[in-house]
């Protein structure tokens, strides 16, 4: 065997071997993450009677094939009944340990978990309770992960709805939490007519603040968004961010020509969170196969790997990993560095980062690799 053929064969992705490796997600909702079986039993549990369907299979099958959409506006009709059955204590903690035990069963080393507070409190709980629960739910679900083998941390980012007018109270809320588990502020949404620069005050009180932040912009929507969440808004990190390839003219011979945004978003290494099969399901990107993940990622921008939605998509960061595998013939040199990026991005202290990095993403990669 030369050196460049045992080099491939180690760089290979053994799909099987993909929950077994170390991986990092940015960008997942809770209430896009629930298992078909709990939206059954909570809606059972709490009297709600609009489910679609009335088997986990037949649940299943109507989220995803609802979110199937072409269009963000009626994928987003999909999270009426999911955000129905999270409005009790027991309902939101359920949901949240349930989500630190399905990610770190997919072998998921640190999440960034996002919900919208707001959403929750059609049965009287106040804000406050509502993240109380969360955490509650996503420290039980750590515990148990940890019994059963897997390391799992998770940090909770706060959404607000961006049609909405209460993102500064929510991020006010974000704030009083950031030692309790809670890691950023996010708002999410129907992008098209709700612009990032109507929450002004809400990231300003961040950036007063000193803590972190990331917008859902470039979806939907296209290079206004990004530019106003970047120049306007100083978000950390951009939701998708997938249009920034409006920015990118790709000559006769295939080379790239990058507009003054597009050379921003990469020269200050802005986090794309991209959400390959979601951008497929909302028509942000026709197929796979033409999703610009792969452009992106050879021009190095700050690329990273996630599932928005695990409900609606049908997915998990191994499927992810092995649609792009597949798609794109990734090896694991590729998924270690995206994975990387992501852990680079996170919203935790620089240094926690860099120990995840090198005492688990590293070694968990060495494995594989050989
Ligand atoms: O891809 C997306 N783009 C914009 N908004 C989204 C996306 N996925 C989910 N949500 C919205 O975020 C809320 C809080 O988690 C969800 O209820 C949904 O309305
Ligand atoms: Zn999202």
């Amino acid at each position: 065997m030369t050196h460049s053929e045992r080099t491939s064969a180690q760089s290979t992705v053994d799909i099987a071997a993909l929950p077994s490796v170390p991986k990092v997600l940015l960008h997942d909702h809770l209430d896009g993450g629930l298992r078909p079986a709990t939206v059954l039993e909570l809606a059972g549990e709490c009297g709600y009677t609009a489910l679609p369907a009335g088997t986990a299979d037949g649940l299943a099958t109507w989220f995803r094939e609802a979110a199937d959409s072409g269009s963000l506006e009626r994928y987003l009709e999909t999270f009426e009944h999911t955000v129905a059955v999270m409005q009790t204590p027991a309902g939101l903690e359920r949901v949240a340990r349930e989500c630190a035990v399905d990610l770190a069963d997919d072998g998921v080393v640190y999440a960034e978990v996002r919900f919208a507070p707001e959403q929750h409190l059609d049965r009287g709980l106040t804000l406050d309770e509502v993240v109380e629960h969360v955490l509650a739910g996503l420290r039980s679900g750590e515990s148990q992960a940890q019994a059963s083998g897997r390391r799992i941390r998770v940090g909770l980012l706060l959404t607000a709805m961006r049609h909405a007018a209460r993102s500064r109270e929510i991020a006010e809320l974000a704030v009083r939490f950031r030692d309790r588990g809670v890691v950023g502020f996010d708002i999410a949404g129907a992008e098209a007519g709700n612009p990032p620069s109507r929450h002004l005050d809400a990231f300003e009180y961040m950036r007063d603040a000193n803590a972190h932040f990331t917008i859902h912009a470039g979806e939907a929507f296209g290079l206004p968004s990004i530019h106003e969440a970047i120049a306007f808004c100083g978000t950390d990190r951009l939701g998708h961010g997938v249009r920034i390839t409006d920015d990118i003219d790709l000559g006769p011979g295939g080379e790239a020509r990058l507009g003054r945004l597009a050379n921003y978003v990469r020269d200050k290494r802005i986090p794309l969170e991209l959400c390959p099969s979601s951008n497929v399901q909302t028509g942000a990107v026709d197929a796979l196969e033409n999703h610009p993940f792969d452009l992106l990622a050879r021009l190095r921008f700050r690329v990273t790997v996630n599932t928005d939605n695990r409900l609606m998509s049908d997915t998990s960061m191994s499927r992810e990993m092995a649609r792009l595998v597949e798609t794109f013939g990734y090896g694991w040199p590729d998924l270690e560095r995206f994975t990387i990026n992501a852990m680079k991005s996170a919203f935790l202290p620089f240094d926690q980062r860099l120990a995840i990095i090198d005492d688990v993403i590293k070694p968990g990669y060495a494995v594989v690799m050989g």
